[in-house]
C-alpha cells in the first residue's frame, strides 16, 4: 500500500534518487516515469519493486513503455479503485450481510419460542393480558424480520453493483491493452503480457507484415484494407496457443511471441500462417471482383540469454525485411539471414 511521505528531508532524498534513476535509464522526467520511479526508490510497493528488479537482473531495458505498464498495473486509478474502494467495500458488505443473517436466525428462534409460549398460555384464561403482550411482540418481530429482509435484498443488489463495477473496470483496463480493429493486443498490451514470461526459458518471436498492402488500400479502398487486416489477425489468433501472445503493432504489422518455444516451433507456425494467408480468396461483393492473392512476409528470431525484448523484436524485424527483400511471401529465421554469404 502506498503511503504519503510527510517528512520533507526524506522526501527530498527519495526525489533525488528517483531523478538519478531516471537519468541513468534515459527515462524522460514525465509524471508517469516519476511516479513509478519514486515508488520504486521508496520501497513502498513490493510488487512494483520486484518487477523492476527482475527486469534489471535480466539485463532488460527500463524504458518508457515498461514504466507505463508498471504505472497501469500498480498505480493507475483503476488499480487504486479496486484496491482501496471496491475490495474493502465488498468486505464490509459481506460482513454486514452475515450479521443480518445471524440476526434473522436469532429472531426466528425467539418468534418460534414465543409462539410455543403463546400456545401453552391458551389453556389459561387468566393469562389473557400476557397472551396479548406476546402476540404484540411476535408481530413486532415479524415486522422487523420483513424490514431486515428488504435491507438484505438492497444490500445484495449493491453487492451485484460492486461486481458490475469491477467487471467494467477490468474491461476498461483490457480495452487499453487491445487493438480495436482486430481484438488482438496492442503494443502496450503486448509489453504488459511479456512481464509474465520466465526469462530463464527459451522464447521466440515472429514478426509479420502484409505484402504490398498499400496496393490493396489504393486499389480497393481503406475499408477493404481493414477487412484484410482483420482476416489476417483472425488467422494469427487461431494459430497460437493460450500461452503465446499475438499483437498488432500498428498498420499492417503483427507480432507473435511464443512462450517457452524455440525457433524450430516458431518456424513451423510461421509457415502455417503464411500458407493460410496465401489461400485466402477474397471477393469484393459490389464489384464482383476477386482481390489479388494476399501474402505476408515473416521474420523469426529467438531470445538469447540476457537479451532484451526490444533486441529480439529488432532481430525479428530484420528477418522480416530480409523476407521482403528475398521476394516476399516467405519466412526467414534470423540466424540464416545473418550467416555470412
Ligand atoms: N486499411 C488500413 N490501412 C492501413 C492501416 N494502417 C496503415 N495502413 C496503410 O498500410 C500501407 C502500408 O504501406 P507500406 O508501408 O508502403 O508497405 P506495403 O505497401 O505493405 O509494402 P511492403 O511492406 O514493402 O510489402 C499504407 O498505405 C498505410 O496507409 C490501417 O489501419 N488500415
Amino acid at each position: 500500500m502506498y503511503t504519503t511521505n510527510n517528512n520533507y528531508k526524506e522526501a527530498q532524498l527519495l526525489s533525488d534518487r528517483a531523478l538519478a534513476f531516471m537519468a541513468n535509464h534515459d527515462l524522460i522526467p514525465n509524471p508517469i516515469n516519476y511516479a513509478v520511479t519514486y515508488h520504486y526508490v521508496s520501497n513502498d510497493s513490493t510488487d512494483l519493486k520486484s518487477a523492476i528488479e527482475k527486469k534489471l537482473n535480466n539485463n532488460g531495458q527500463i524504458d518508457n513503455v515498461f514504466i507505463e505498464c508498471l504505472f497501469n498495473e500498480h498505480i493507475c486509478a483503476a488499480q487504486n479503485i479496486e484496491t482501496f474502494i471496491l475490495s474493502p467495500f465488498e468486505k464490509t458488505l459481506t460482513k454486514t450481510l452475515k450479521k443480518i443473517d445471524a440476526q434473522i436466525v436469532n429472531e426466528k428462534e425467539i418468534a418460534f419460542n414465543l409462539r410455543k409460549v403463546n400456545k401453552a398460555l391458551n389453556q389459561f384464561t387468566q393469562h389473557k393480558p400476557l397472551k396479548s403482550l406476546i402476540s404484540f411482540i411476535i408481530n413486532l418481530i415479524s415486522n422487523s424480520q420483513s424490514q431486515r429482509k428488504s435491507l438484505t435484498d438492497e444490500l445484495t443488489h449493491t453487492y451485484a453493483e460492486v461486481n458490475l463495477l469491477r467487471t467494467q473496470l477490468n474491461e476498461s483496463r483490457d480495452q487499453a491493452a487491445e487493438d480495436i480493429l482486430t481484438g488482438l493486443l496492442n503494443r502496450r498490451g503486448c509489453q504488459s503480457k511479456l512481464q509474465s514470461f520466465d526469462l530463464s526459458k527459451t522464447h521466440s518471436t515472429i514478426m509479420i507484415d502484409i505484402d504490398h498492402f498499400k496496393q490493396i488500400n489504393d486499389g480497393f479502398g481503406h475499408t477493404v484494407g481493414d477487412k484484410v487486416i482483420q482476416l489476417i489477425a483472425s488467422i494469427i489468433k487461431k494459430s497460437i496457443t493460450a500461452d503465446d501472445i499475438a499483437a498488432r503493432l500498428g498498420g499492417e504489422e503483427f507480432i507473435i511471441v511464443m512462450n517457452n518455444k524455440p525457433t524450430k516451433v516458431a518456424e513451423l507456425l510461421a509457415e502455417k500462417i503464411r500458407a493460410s494467408v496465401e489461400k485466402l480468396k477474397l471477393l469484393q461483393k459490389h464489384t464482383n471482383t476477386y482481390l489479388p492473392t494476399i501474402s505476408v512476409s515473416l521474420g523469426i528470431a529467438e531470445l538469447n540469454e540476457k537479451e532484451s525484448w526490444e533486441s529480439l523484436f529488432d532481430k525479428a524485424d530484420r528477418a522480416m525485411y530480409q523476407a521482403k527483400k528475398l521476394g516476399r511471401n516467405r519466412c526467414v529465421v534470423i540466424e540464416q539471414s545473418l550467416k555470412p554469404a
